[in-house]
């Protein structure tokens, strides 16, 4: 309620009486994508805050208010704070996640360096788990997209995280899917409580003592053995895998770091972060293409002709420009919320139109409605395949408009200095799955022509888990 008093300059979007608020933010849970529309179409440019059922969400939108966040320090707007209150990642993640983030780092560096010499086992394991989750046919045959693209990105992604065979185990796989599923929903029960209850509710709710037990099974091993060995051998052991959980090793140079419990945790925090992310990213661009099959010929023009001069490799991926602007097109329609970048403000923070906003309070931009704002995208709501690939001819050899590049107009993965780490492997997955699916198959929707409806709940946008792909083995050229 404090911060409620502080935050009384900024416009309300909906009822803001004390009572009145809850019936708002019950409607949110419902139309929230609508209602950050009309807060957008209203304040564009400035703030707006709308309730939520557990706080006050200030939203801000426009190139200037979104640069603002960008360059922002974390002791004013901070991620790390943001996602301990929204996921609650002390009870439901584990603390040393957010008292000491060094995997983030490792992703930053250590794993993004390692994308080239990782591409031929992240394709070998797209190849693999594509023939056992749909095999070839030579008739369609429909596929229920969702849960079998799960399934290959987390083998795909668990190969680059710890290696075969563990990557391929289905108990190790279901774990980590579901333990994704366990945090996000154990997080919104311990939030509909009050603060000092919710360490006493956690206890009921929190998923990661379970998590970690069966996670502990199949990673204690492995951990211990390549301690052991780094012990005896050295840092660089003959027959090191090239893997997350070695690099994580690498720098766990003690206490708690080096314990079986601590690394364990870091891989299932990544697994969280790097699944459900991009297997959705991954089943938007399916499903466009599907809905609209006349994609696929250019793409596979493109895709042969690049291969045929660089090979498989991670230059390759770089080269496609198609390829990067047809799921930059997927993700710009379906890959965002209504919000994104949220922000908890540790001390008050000035935006550079003067609005200020309390320490305590949390921030987001109306990420949504940025993607689909005429002023920033020509035709926003059509889906233009070669949108930004054209963007980039025009400005010659321009990067500005490829996936890994974030922008104040395309914040799929935010933007500043905690815009997602993981991205680079992110997008160089997605070209190499959606690579494959190409060379390999016709696909087509069952309903021909239409992207399934996403599903919106509070301000998330989830793919439709429902819908259900054609698939054949390839016959067109
Ligand atoms: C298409 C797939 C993905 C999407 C859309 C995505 C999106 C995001 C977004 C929006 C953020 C927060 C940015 C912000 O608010 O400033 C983020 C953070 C993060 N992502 Fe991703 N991500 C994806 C894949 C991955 C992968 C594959 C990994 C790991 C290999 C990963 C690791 C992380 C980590 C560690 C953070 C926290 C960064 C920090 O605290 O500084 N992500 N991601």
């Amino acid at each position: 309620y404090q911060t409620y008093v502080k935050l009384k300059a900024i416009p309300t979007v909906g009822p803001s009486g004390f009572i009145s608020s809850w019936i708002g933010a019950f409607r949110f849970l419902f139309h929230g994508r609508e209602i950050i529309q009309e807060g957008y179409s209203k304040y564009r440019g400035s703030a707006f805050k709308v309730p939520l059922v557990d706080r006050w969400m200030v939203i801000v939108s426009g190139d200037q208010h979104i640069d603002d966040m960008r360059k922002a320090l974390p002791d004013h707007l901070s991620f790390l704070d943001e996602i301990e209150n929204t996921l609650q990642t002390t009870y439901t993640l584990g603390s040393s996640l957010h008292s000491d983030p060094y995997h983030i780092d490792v992703v930053r560096s250590a794993l993004t360096r390692n994308i080239a010499a990782c591409f031929p086992v992240v394709r070998d394991e797209i190849e693999a788990s594509f023939k056992d989750e749909i095999p070839e046919a030579e008739d369609w045959k429909k596929v229920p997209a969702y849960s079998s693209i799960l399934q290959i990105v987390c083998r795909t992604t668990n190969r680059l995280f710890v290696g075969l065979p563990l990557c391929r185990n289905p108990e190790y796989r279901a774990l980590n899917i579901e333990h994704t599923i366990q945090v996000v929903t154990s997080a919104q029960a311990i939030n509909a409580f009050p603060e000092f209850l919710k360490p006493l509710v956690a206890n009921f709710f929190t998923p990661i003592s379970r998590s970690m037990r069966k996670a502990e099974k199949h990673l204690g091993p492995i951990i211990r053995d390549r301690l052991e060995k780094e012990n005896e051998y050295g840092r660089d052991w003959p027959g090191k895998p090239n893997d997350l959980l070695s690099w994580l090793i690498e720098v766990a140079y003690g206490g708690e770091r080096r314990t079986v419990r601590d690394l364990t945790n870091r891989v299932l925090a990544l697994n969280f972060a790097a699944i459900h992310t991009t297997s959705m990213g991954f089943i938007n661009a399916l499903y466009c293409l599907a809905a609209h099959p006349e994609c696929a010929r250019p793409l596979r023009e493109e895709i042969e002709a690049v291969i045929k001069t660089d090979g498989w490799t991670k230059q390759a991926m770089g080269k496609m420009r198609k390829l990067d602007s047809f799921l930059q097109e997927a993700q710009r329609i379906y890959g965002v919320g209504a919000l994104g970048m949220g922000r908890t403000v540790r001390k008050d923070f000035s935006f550079s139109d003067g609005t200020v906003v309390p320490a305590g309070a949390h921030v987001s931009v109306a990420a949504f409605a940025t993607h689909i704002d005429a002023d920033n995208y020509e035709d926003p709501y059509e889906f233009k395949p070669w949108r930004f690939s054209e963007m980039r001819e025009q400005e010659g050899e321009s990067i500005r408009h490829q996936m890994v590049t974030p922008r104040l107009d395309y914040i799929l993965f935010g933007v500043g200095r905690t815009a997602c780490p993981g991205r680079f492997f992110a997008v160089n997955e997605l070209k190499t799955l959606l690579s494959h699916v190409l060379l390999n198959y016709d696909v087509k929707m069952e309903k021909p022509g239409q992207v399934p409806p996403p599903g919106w709940f509070g301000s998330a946008q989830l793919p439709n888990t429902k819908a259900k792909v054609m698939f054949r083995k390839r016959k067109f050229s």
